[in-house]
This record gives C-alpha cells, sequence and structure tokens, in this order.
C-alpha cells in the first residue's frame, strides 16, 4: 500500500482556510481518493476535549504547549498514522505550524522547546527516526486587520479569536519564519483575494504539487 498524502491548512484565525475544506475534500474524492478530514487540537475524543480545555480556559504557554503537543500525539497514533498507512489522504485543518505560530509567536514560549516536543512526539519514525510532517502545508497569509474584519460578527470569538490584532501579528510573523524555514513543504495563497481567486491558488498549488495525481500519494 502507498504512503498517503498528509495535508494542513495554516493561517492566524480569520484567514478564510475553513471555507475551502469542503471544496478540496470533493476534489480528492473525485479522484477516487479516500479523505480523512480531521482538525488539531483535537481529531479524537481525547484530543477534542483537550481542545475545549485549551480553547476556553486561561492557562501559561507551557501547560498549553503540553495540551496541545499531547492533542497531537494521541491524534497521530489513532488517527494520522493509520490512514496514512492506508494511503489515504489526511486534510487537516492545523497542525505543528500552529503551535510554532500561536505559542511560539504569539504568546512569545521558547521555540527551543517547542522544537523538543515536536521531536517527541512527531519524531522516531520508520528506520531512519524521521520526524512526521506534512507532506504540503497551505499557509493563508492574510493581514490581521482584514482578518479580523471578515471575523467580526462572524462568530463568536474563543480564548485567540478574542486577542488583540498584535498577537496576530506575532502570530501571522511566527507562520511567516516557519514557512521560510521549510520552504518546500510551504505553499503561501495570498488570501486577500476573493474565495473564488483563492480557490484557484488552492487548486493550482495542488495540481503543481502532484497531489492530484491518483492514489499514489504527492511527492514534496
Ligand atoms: N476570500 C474571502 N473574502 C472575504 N471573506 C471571506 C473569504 N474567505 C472566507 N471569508 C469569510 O471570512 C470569515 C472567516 O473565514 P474562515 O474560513 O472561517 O476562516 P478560518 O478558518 O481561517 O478562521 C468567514 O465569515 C468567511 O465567510
Ligand atoms: C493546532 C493549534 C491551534 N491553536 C489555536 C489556533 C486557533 O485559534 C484555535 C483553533 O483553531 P481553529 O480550528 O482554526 O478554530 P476555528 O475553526 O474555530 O477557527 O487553536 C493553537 O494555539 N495552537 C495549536 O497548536
Amino acid at each position: 500500500m502507498s504512503e498517503g498524502l498528509f495535508l494542513t491548512l495554516e493561517g492566524i484565525d480569520g484567514a478564510g482556510k475553513s471555507s475551502h475544506l469542503d471544496a478540496m475534500e470533493a476534489l480528492f474524492k473525485a479522484r477516487g481518493r479516500t479523505v480523512v478530514r480531521t482538525r488539531e487540537p483535537g481529531g479524537t475524543p481525547l484530543a477534542e476535549t483537550l481542545r475545549g480545555l485549551v480553547l476556553e480556559q486561561a492557562m501559561d504557554p507551557l501547560t498549553e504547549s503540553l495540551l496541545v503537543f499531547a492533542a497531537r500525539r494521541d491524534h497521530i497514533v489513532q488517527v494520522i498514522e493509520p490512514a496514512l498507512a492506508r494511503g489515504d489522504v489526511v486534510l487537516c485543518d492545523r497542525f505543528t505550524d500552529a503551535t510554532f505560530a500561536y505559542q511560539g509567536a504569539g504568546r512569545g514560549f521558547d521555540t527551543q522547546l517547542l522544537s523538543t516536543l515536536e521531536q517527541w512526539v512527531q519524531g522516531g519514525r520508520g528506520a531512519a527516526g524521521l520526524l512526521l510532517q506534512p507532506h504540503i502545508t497551505l499557509w493563508f497569509d492574510l493581514a490581521p486587520e482584514i482578518a479580523a474584519e471578515r471575523l467580526a460578527g462572524a462568530r463568536l470569538p474563543d480564548k485567540f479569536e478574542s486577542q488583540p490584532v498584535e498577537f496576530f501579528r506575532r502570530v501571522a510573523a511566527g507562520y511567516a519564519a516557519r514557512a521560510a524555514a521549510d520552504a518546500p513543504r510551504f505553499v503561501r495563497i495570498d488570501a486577500s483575494q476573493t474565495r473564488d481567486q483563492v480557490w484557484q491558488q488552492v487548486e493550482t498549488a495542488l495540481v503543481a504539487r502532484g497531489a492530484l495525481a491518483p492514489a499514489t500519494g504527492a511527492a514534496r
């Protein structure tokens, strides 16, 4: 069985990523792929419980980081690795880049420590002990001011969404740094465009990366 495709969507709150999940799922299904659609924090009963704590309760950045990585570990073991081993497409709304952007850049937590946690939780894959990383990360890049306008009135803000625009400037810078550090994995989507134009960018990126080829997984 071929290795599956691990695809993540990232960006600040309100960047517009969730708006394209249905169409992405449909695109893969139309090509005969089995799609596991999931999210972080979350994706398993335990991880969804931890998500509720992280999004609703105040806590220090270390506690927050430990909880998101604990949720991630369960998600990887229970859902992501089995799906990839089956050859499925894992379509995941956020993953570890969000931890570096939100807990690292946004909350100012030590990124060296986050790298250690990343190694513990995602390392040791295969004989070479590789780090589990998405094959492709679509980074929806949008100015925090525009994201805030889009979110105003759209839904009840959670703990992060109620942060000031300055917080999201740091988070956006965190995403930019993470993208610069692993450029081959990231595709920057200009999320300031209309919904249709953003979708065109998403589709073009998936075609360019070979992600829509019949069930053989995608090249990096
Ligand atoms: N390209 C776009 N232009 C204008 N508004 C958009 C666009 N994409 C999404 N929206 C709206 O912006 C808000 C946030 O979008 P959403 O997909 O929930 O963002 P995210 O999942 O990144 O937080 C929603 O109200 C959505 O309808
Ligand atoms: C995955 C992850 C998310 N988050 C935050 C980012 C978002 O504000 C929030 C949940 O993300 P999201 O699923 O995008 O929420 P919604 O669909 O309601 O917009 O959790 C972290 O702080 N650290 C993480 O590691």
